[in-house]
């Protein structure tokens, strides 16, 4: 005997660009929005029966129609919107993210790809409403004001220590708000204290980001943040009779050192079904 287990359903991953024409100058956004439905749905999976199946391809046909209708907004106006309609019916909770990629402008209508890094909003809509706002391939690196030593040696250990290295990352956050938290805000706060944080490790460093953005943000309650240390190795030049204090290096892309840490504001109300995994597995 078994039973129906969590489940959820959507149209991953719409990509929907939308050009607003009004003026002279015209905007571009660029958005990968993916919905997760759930709610009654025994029915489908045990009996076959669709009634209260909304296609998925309705889903894809609405983002379409809701960025004509009433513009995108900012991501996560977009996503409440989009969650709110779907709420209904068998439908008792809807997920929403929204994931937008920037483009610069070069003229009134020509753009360029700068970055591989995204914008995030995540809305869970049920009888409340569930804020994330964060970024992910936000790749930071600075030259010094790094270093790594005090951690314990065995017949295994073969790091230096030290007291001066490259530190990199590529950060990918979620902040927990009530829809009200300024994005830049906390994409500026993640910044400047990478910048000015002296990093004893980047989990040290990932603390402060973390504390930063509840410090800059009064509307956030938790930050989730996942940093790859970037390995960067200075290069043995001795073979070739040349010295390298640190300005030479191979920069390695694996294995990375996966640092990842929540930082929670005291007293923060329940996350609810904020964090439930999406996609399920
Ligand atoms: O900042 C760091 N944290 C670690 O846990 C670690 N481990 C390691 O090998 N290098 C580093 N650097």
């Amino acid at each position: 005997m078994a039973r129906l287990g969590s489940n959820q359903y959507g149209k991953a991953e719409t990509h929907l660009v939308r050009v607003v024409r009004d003026g002279a100058a015209h905007e571009l956004r660029d958005l990968l929005v993916s919905v997760a439905l759930s709610g009654e749905l025994e029915a489908v999976h045990l009996d076959g029966d669709n009634s209260a199946v909304l296609a998925t391809d309705t889903q894809k046909n609405t983002v379409y129609a809701f960025a004509k209708e009433h513009g995108v907004g900012t991501p996560e106006q977009f996503g409440a919107l989009l969650a709110r309609h779907f709420l209904g019916g068998a439908i008792t909770r809807a997920r929403v993210e929204v994931r937008e990629v920037g483009w610069t402008r070069l003229s009134d209508h020509a753009f360029a790809q700068g970055s591989r890094e995204e914008r995030i909003a995540v809305v869970v809509a049920d009888e409340s409403q569930w804020f994330a706002s964060g970024l992910s391939g936000l790749v930071v690196l600075k030259t010094t004001d790094s270093e790594f030593h005090g951690f314990p040696r065995d017949r295994y250990t073969t790091l230096a220590e030290t007291r001066d290295r490259v530190l990199a990352t590529e950060v990918s956050a979620r902040w927990r708000h009530d829809g009200t938290a300024s994005f830049e805000d906390a994409r500026r706060a993640l910044l400047e204290c990478f910048a000015a944080h002296h990093s004893l490790s980047l989990q040290q460093t990932l603390y402060a980001m973390g504390s930063a953005v509840l410090e800059a943000c009064p509307a956030v309650q938790e930050i989730r943040l996942s940093m790859p240390n970037k390995h960067h190795f200075v290069v043995d030049l001795t073979p070739f009779g040349l010295s390298n204090e640190n300005e030479v290096f191979h920069a390695d892309d694996r294995p990375y050192g996966l640092i990842e840490g929540a930082v929670v504001r005291d007293g923060a109300p329940d996350a609810g079904p904020l964090w439930d995994p999406y996609p399920l597995v």
